[in-house]
C-alpha cells in the first residue's frame, strides 16, 4: 500500500488565501493592516533565512511585517526594552522572537516579556495554560498546522489512538493538548520511553516531533495510520551537499501508512501559514477588546 502524501505546501497556500480574506476584512473595519514584528538577535544563517521568509510571507497577505535585526552581543535589557516598546505599540499585533537566541540571553526571561495578547508563537505560559485548560488563547503555529493536515487527511480524531513522540513546549505538549481536545486518546512518548516502536504501533495518528533523523522506522507504523512528521533535520546527502529530512524514514513509513507528510513540503510551510493566521487572530481580538 502506498500512502497518500499530504501536501503541506498546497494546504499552506489555502490557509494564506483564508488569511488574506481576514486581513482585508480587518483593514476595512479598522483602517490599518495587522502588524507582525519579528525580532532576530544574532546572525545565525538559518535564522536569517527563516525570519526574512516570515517578514515576506506576512507582507504577501497584506499585513505589515517588519524584521528587527539586533547584533548577537545585544544586552538582555536592550532586547527586553524592544519587546516592551512593541508591547506598548498600538499598531503592533504580533511579536515573534526568533529562536534559538544567542548564548548569554535568557530565553525564558525574553519570551515571558512578550504580551500574551501579542504572543503569536503561543509560547507564553499564559497561553500554554489557557490551552491546557481548554480555554481560548493563542495556540502555537506548528501544532495548529499539524491539526489542519490531519483534517486534510480526513482523520477521525474522536476515540482514535494518538501517539506524539516528543514533549517540547513548542510542539509535543501543545499538539497533544489539541488532539486531546478533539477527544483522541493521547500518549506522549519521548527519548526515555521504553519500547518506543511498540508504543508507536498502537497509533492511528502518529506525530513525530523529536529532531532525530530515522528515529521512526517503517515497522513503528500501524498499517493504515496517519503520520505527521514535524522533524527538520539537515543531514549529509553524500554528494558534498546536505538535505532536509524529518524524524520518520519516509520511504519505509509510506509503505505502511494511509497518509503521511513529507519533509520538506509538509509541516514546515503550515507553521508559517499559521503564524500569519495567529497574527490576524491576535489583531482582531485586541481590536474587539478596545
Ligand atoms: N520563535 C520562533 N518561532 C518559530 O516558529 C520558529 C523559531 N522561533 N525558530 C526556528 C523554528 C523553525 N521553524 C520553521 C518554520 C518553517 C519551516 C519551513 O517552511 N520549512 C520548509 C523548507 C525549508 C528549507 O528547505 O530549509 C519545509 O519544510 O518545506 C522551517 C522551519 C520555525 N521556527
Amino acid at each position: 500500500m502506498a500512502a497518500r502524501i499530504l501536501d503541506g505546501k498546497a494546504l499552506a497556500e489555502t490557509v494564506r488565501a483564508e488569511v488574506r480574506v481576514s486581513v482585508d476584512a480587518f483593514k476595512a473595519k479598522y483602517g490599518r493592516a495587522p502588524g507582525l514584528e519579528v525580532i532576530l538577535v544574532g546572525d545565525d544563517p538559518a535564522s536569517q533565512v527563516y525570519t526574512r521568509n516570515k517578514e515576506k510571507a506576512s507582507n504577501e497577505v497584506g499585513m505589515r511585517g517588519r524584521l528587527h535585526v539586533l547584533p548577537a552581543a545585544t544586552p538582555e535589557d536592550e532586547v527586553l526594552a524592544l519587546v516592551q516598546r512593541l508591547n506598548a505599540d498600538e499598531a503592533t499585533d504580533g511579536i515573534l522572537v526568533q529562536l534559538p537566541l544567542p548564548k548569554g540571553l535568557r530565553e525564558q526571561r525574553i519570551l515571558d516579556a512578550v504580551s500574551p495578547a501579542k504572543d503569536v508563537d503561543g509560547f507564553h505560559p499564559i497561553n500554554a495554560g489557557l490551552l491546557a485548560s481548554g480555554r481560548p488563547g493563542l495556540v502555537p503555529c506548528t501544532p495548529r498546522g499539524c491539526m489542519r493536515l490531519l483534517a486534510l487527511a480526513g482523520a477521525t480524531l474522536k476515540g482514535a489512538r494518538a501517539v506524539v513522540v516528543g514533549r517540547s513546549n513548542i510542539v509535543g505538549k501543545p499538539v497533544a493538548q489539541l488532539l486531546l481536545a478533539e477527544h483522541a486518546t493521547v500518549t506522549i512518548a519521548h527519548s526515555r520511553t521504553e519500547d518506543l516502536a511498540a508504543v508507536c504501533r498502537e497509533a492511528d495518528i502518529l506525530v513525530a516531533a523529536v529532531g532525530k533523523a530515522d528515529l521512526i522506522r517503517g515497522d513503528f507504523v500501524k498499517p493504515g495510520a496517519i503520520v505527521i512528521d514535524v522533524g527538520m533535520n539537515r543531514i549529509d546527502a553524500g554528494n558534498g551537499k546536505t538535505k532536509l529530512v524529518g524524524d520518520v524514514t519516509f520511504a519505509e513509513a509510506a509503505e505502511v501508512a494511509s497518509a503521511i507528510t513529507p519533509v520538506p513540503g509538509g509541516v514546515g510551510p503550515m507553521t508559517i501559514a499559521y503564524l500569519l493566521e495567529n497574527t490576524v487572530t491576535a489583531a482582531t481580538a485586541r481590536m474587539e477588546k478596545r
